[in-house]
């Protein structure tokens, strides 16, 4: 018999740019195209807080605890081949933690199809507009480079959160993104809102050690050897706090708590219980911006909330979480 061969989408993109926030989207446009979508799914802290609260219904393997480029790659091509055997669907998405390096999952994909029949399609990097203008105006650093790497390495790019930026702002971003990756479609969005139809069939991704190197303007501080690139890992900094609540807490002294998050905390994510008002809440902070939404899971979901950046003292997190919680 001569199986079909079953596409996978890398979904990659910093922290919090909006990875998850397109994923929703491309989980409903599939259901209404009426394929079976399944679903990679990898973060760096214990907990995956939205899975929590997905339906069942979509097949999902998660890795969590680790970065997938990493100290999880071998589990790639093990976890997608698993997917795809039990499953069999017409589609899979990887969404990586939001600092892994692409090329990696690459790897992990292309090992994967020597046992089963799945082909790489396509890397989709969601960009946090607000967040790559300011780092790029900084010019140097870890982070950037992180961001240019996963730019370089999409056959998408998706410029989101263009709400937090001016529209000379974002035609500046859009020449930046052309000049980093001249292959990649490039699409504006907020809230990830774009037809999924653009993402599909963008052409087969060119591995960047292949493409022309680009011009770097004056802010530009990446290494043009990419053999080098491949061994600087923004996760051998990285620092995960996973805090599993036992109170509920005050929602204004929680809010406080979210917006004087030291600069080394990039994103934070969990489930919390107020005890001003009924109810959990799903919490979202990513650079600077936090968000709440009220939530009604159909099983018990517990409390708990991740913290993930560079060089912050977990302990002392840790402390001012406890003292929320009046512990
Ligand atoms: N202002 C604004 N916020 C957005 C936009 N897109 C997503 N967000 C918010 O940004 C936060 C992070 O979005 P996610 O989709 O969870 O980001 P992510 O890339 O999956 O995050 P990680 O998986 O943790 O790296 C959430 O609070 C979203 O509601 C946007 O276009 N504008």
């Amino acid at each position: 018999m001569n199986e079909k061969i079953v596409p996978v989408h890398i979904l990659t993109g910093f922290l919090g740019s909006g990875k998850t926030t397109l994923l929703n989207k491309l989980v409903a446009d599939a259901k209404e195209r009426g394929l079976k979508l399944a679903v990679l799914l990898n973060e760096i802290g214990e907990v995956n807080v939205e899975a929590e609260l997905l339906g069942g219904d979509v097949p999902m393997a998660e890795m969590l605890g680790g970065c997938i480029c990493c100290q999880l790659r071998g589990d790639v091509a093990m976890e997608l081949v698993r997917i795809v055997q039990e499953h069999r669907p017409d589609v899979v998405w990887i969404e990586s933690t939001g600092i892994a390096q692409p090329l990696d999952i690459m790897d992990g994909v292309a090992e994967a199809s020597l046992y089963a029949r799945v082909a790489l399609s396509g890397v989709v990097t969601v960009v946090d507009a607000r967040h790559l203008l300011d780092r790029w105006r900084i010019g140097a650093g870890r982070t950037l480079r992180l961001m240019i790497e996963q730019i370089r390495a999409a056959s998408v790019i998706v410029l989101n959160k263009t709400d937090l930026i001016g529209t000379e702002e974002r035609n500046e971003l859009l020449v930046a993104l052309a000049d980093w990756n001249a292959n990649a479609r490039i699409y504006s969005a907020v809230r990830s809102e774009l037809d999924a139809g653009l993402l599909y069939n963008a052409g087969n991704p060119l591995p960047p050690a292949a493409r022309e190197p680009h011009a770097c303007g004056e802010h530009c501080d990446h290494s043009h050897d990419h053999t080098e690139h491949r061994h600087e890992h923004l996760h051998d900094h990285v620092n995960a706090l996973t805090y599993y609540w036992t109170r509920s807490v005050d929602s204004e002294a929680f809010e406080a708590f979210l917006a004087r998050l030291p600069e080394g905390v990039y994103r934070a994510k969990g489930i919390v219980t107020f005890s001003d008002t009924t109810g959990q809440f799903l919490f979202q902070y990513a650079y600077r911006e936090s968000d709440f939404m009220r939530i009604t899971p159909q099983n018990t979901v517990h409390d708990v909330a991740v913290f993930i950046g560079e060089g912050f003292s977990e302990a002392d997190l840790r402390a001012e979480l406890d003292k929320l919680s009046g512990l």
